[in-house]
Order: C-alpha cells, then structure tokens, then sequence
C-alpha cells in the first residue's frame, strides 16, 4: 500500500518509497493477526499515524488493497466502509476524547446511541467492571485520573465488540506505572482474540508489544517475525491479487 498527499501542487509519500535503483514506486505491506499485539514506531512525519488511518478504514491508500477479516474492503464506498469500520474497528487515544458532561456509562455507550439498542447500558457497565471501574459508572471524566479515563476510552472502543483496536499513543499522557496498567488491560483483551495496533513513543509499549513495526520515511525498516497465518487487518502493495483464502478471524 502507499499513500501520497498532494498539497499545494507537491506529492507528499507518506507512506511507501522508492526500489534500491530508485526507478520503481514501493509500498508497504502490513498485517495483524487475532490476538496480536503490534507496536508501530518510528520519527516524526515516518507516516505511523498514517497508517494507522489505513488500518482504520479513515482515509483510502493512494495505491494497494486492504482486507478487514479476509474480506476485501479496497472497493468499498464511503458508507460500507464506515459500517466495517463500526463493526470491526475500535479506536483509542493518547487524549482520552471523552465528553466532560457525561458519566463514565453514557460515555461508554455512545457509540450505539444510533441503534437504539436496550442492552447498551449494561453492556456499557459490564465493560467498565472488565476494565476495573465497577465503582466508577456515574463518575464523570474530571472525577477520573488519567488511568480511569484511558479505561473508560477503552470501555468505548470496545462497545461493539470490534476485533480490531487502534491506539495512538494510549500510553502517552499516562506515567509510567499507570501506563503498565493500560497495557494490562490491552493484554487482556488480546486474550480475548482482538489485535490491538499501538502507534507510541514509550519504550514500555514495546518491550510488551508481540512484534514492533518500525518505520522511517515511510517505509518499514525493520520488524520482528511477522504475525504468522490469518490477519484482522491487512494492507498490500500489490495490485490485482485476490483475498486471502480463509481466515480465523472469519469464524
Ligand atoms: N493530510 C495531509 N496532507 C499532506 N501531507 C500530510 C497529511 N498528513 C500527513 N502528511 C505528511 O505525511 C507524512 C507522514 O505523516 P504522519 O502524520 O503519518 O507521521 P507520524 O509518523 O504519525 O508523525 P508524528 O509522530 O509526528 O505524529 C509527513 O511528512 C506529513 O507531513
């Protein structure tokens, strides 16, 4: 996959580069399988968040395909790609992103107000005892540490029981000890089968992380062993090839 970005009449390669000779455009390739845990590092302007929006489904690669569960979302429109994205697709941020004026429950719950679903309540409450905050369900967020609303976000992009978690440095506003308690939780609900995909600076993230993904200038320079067999989300260079055969995470 590679992304390019035209501003003011010049290509910006955000993500991809050029072959040794320099004659021949390149991409990525990247993937995550269930249960993994991927850290993605690298320089400022390296392209990692970026990529994260690849994986998100939040903007469209330049060049390349995509595949969400095995299935091929490259061709989708607008609107199929929002809802594989609120099915499949939680996020976290470094910035919590919570509303000040709701409780820790509602806040929770927002990302099923449009379904008019009976069971988002306690499903919202069910997931903040999960995350330790069985005590904290009518707290609003100035009521929280910084640990507490990092809980209630992932609380949030968990709602819909996504198999897939982005995180942009979720980490980043944490200290440390607080940091290793997040990541706890981020094991945890590895153990449950979703991927989560961590974009940070901290050092503790990847010395956790299953695999860490460095890339510079847009391109990955070094990884450890690739997630092995089927991917949640997969992003390609190239073109033309059909969608993988089976995937686990298909079942
Ligand atoms: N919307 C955009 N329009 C033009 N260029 C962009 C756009 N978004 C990103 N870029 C460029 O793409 C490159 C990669 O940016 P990206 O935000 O992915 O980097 P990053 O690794 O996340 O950086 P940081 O660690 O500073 O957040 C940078 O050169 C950036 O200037």
């Amino acid at each position: 996959m590679r992304k390019e970005y035209e501003t003011g009449g010049e290509t910006v390669v955000a993500l991809g580069g050029r072959s040794s000779e320099g004659d021949e455009l390149t991409g990525i390739d990247f993937s995550v399988a269930p249960g993994e845990f991927v850290a993605i590092v690298g320089p400022s302007g390296s392209g990692k968040s970026t990529l994260l929006n690849m994986l998100g489904l939040l903007d469209e690669p330049t060049v390349g395909e995509r595949y969400l569960l095995g299935r091929d979302v490259t061709t989708l429109d607008d609107e199929a790609q929002t809802n594989a994205r609120k099915e499949a697709i939680g996020f976290v941020f470094q910035d919590f992103y919570l509303i000040p004026t709701l409780s820790a429950t509602e806040n929770v719950e927002l990302p099923t107000i449009f379904e008019n679903d009976p069971e988002a309540t306690e499903r919202a409450r069910d997931l903040l005892r999960r995350v330790g905050l069985g005590d904290r369900l009518d707290h609003t967020p100035n009521e929280l540490s910084g640990g507490q609303k990092q809980r209630v976000a992932i609380a949030r992009a968990l709602v819909n029981e996504p198999r897939v978690l982005l995180a942009d440095e979720p980490t980043g506003n944490l200290d440390q000890d607080t940091g290793a308690q997040i990541l706890d939780e981020f094991r945890r609900i590895c153990e449950t089968g979703v991927s989560v995909v961590a974009v940070t600076h901290d050092p503790q993230v990847t010395e956790f992380a299953d695999r860490t993904v460095r890339l510079v200038d847009g391109v990955i320079r070094d990884r450890d062993a690739d997630g092995a067999g089927s991917d949640v989300v997969d992003v390609r260079a190239g073109a033309g090839e059909n969608a993988r055969s089976e995937s686990e995470a298909d079942r």
